[in-house]
């Protein structure tokens, strides 16, 4: 089974905009476990955009089905997942100024820091998972760092589905392949959407969390929150 780990990011850049509680992220997060979310994400970043330091704190008690932060493991983000303790950390390379995660992991350059970072959450008990691109190669070196799951970051997969879904999904079926090989689980995410969800879920094996937030929120705007998850649920439920 694939689960749906909604990314309220959006509810937090929307609230933020005019500086008070409304909307309000832990409502958003009770509500949409609610609806059938079976988990929550959040990317705190270090300008806290949209997610704050405090938010973080408050969604941890409130989180009943799996709690997934999202970030670059610079110290402060590393001690602040080491207290909250949610049942997975995703690493992502991004600049402090970056619009938006672009780019995974080169795992074989950044070895070594990765695999002490790892080890950091691990001996916590808390699952790893790290940002990769669709790129088989990568995979290795990612089997290295001793993580529990990759998450392909699926940008490019999304931005082609329209024009040729074979070719779009044919790198992520490829480094699925490769990880299923060296143990490693296999999370996915970014522009994930009600049109490309389930022939992504399709054709990637083993495929155990999708993340997403930006279009989830977007359709939510036309369907309801409660509607899109049950329509998320729909596609990712076994066909
Ligand atoms: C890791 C990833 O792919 C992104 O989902 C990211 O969490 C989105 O962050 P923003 O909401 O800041 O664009
Ligand atoms: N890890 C991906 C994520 O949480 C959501 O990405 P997006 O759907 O906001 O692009």
């Amino acid at each position: 089974m694939t689960k749906l780990s909604v990314n309220i990011n959006k509810i937090a850049t929307i609230r933020n905009a005019r500086g008070g509680e409304f909307p309000s992220v832990t409502e958003a997060a009770i509500k949409l476990q609610e609806f059938g979310a079976q988990g929550i994400t959040i990317h705190p970043r270090p300008d806290e955009r949209h997610i704050t330091r405090k938010d973080v704190y408050d969604l941890k008690p409130l989180v009943h089905t799996e709690f997934n932060i999202e970030g670059n493991p610079h110290r402060p983000f590393i001690d602040m997942v080491l207290e909250v303790k949610p049942e997975q950390v995703t690493l992502v390379p991004d600049a402090d100024d970056a619009v938006t995660s672009n780019a995974g992991w080169d795992c074989e350059k950044n070895l070594d820091f990765l695999k002490s970072v790892i080890s950091e959450f691990k001996n916590a008990g808390i699952r790893t998972s790290i940002f990769l691109d669709p790129n088989p190669e990568m995979v290795k070196f990612a089997a290295e760092t001793g993580t529990d799951r990759i998450e392909l970051y699926t940008e490019a997969y999304a931005k082609n589905y329209f024009q040729d879904k074979e070719s779009a999904i044919k790198p992520y079926y490829e480094t699925a392949l490769e990880a299923t090989k060296y143990g490693l689980g296999i999370n996915a995410g970014h522009d994930l959407s009600l049109d490309n969800v389930k022939y992504f879920a399709e054709n990637i094996p083993n495929l155990l969390e999708v993340s997403i937030g930006h279009a989830l929120i977007s359709e939510a705007l036309y369907l309801g929150l409660e509607n899109t998850v049950q329509a998320y649920l729909k596609r990712l439920a076994k066909w």
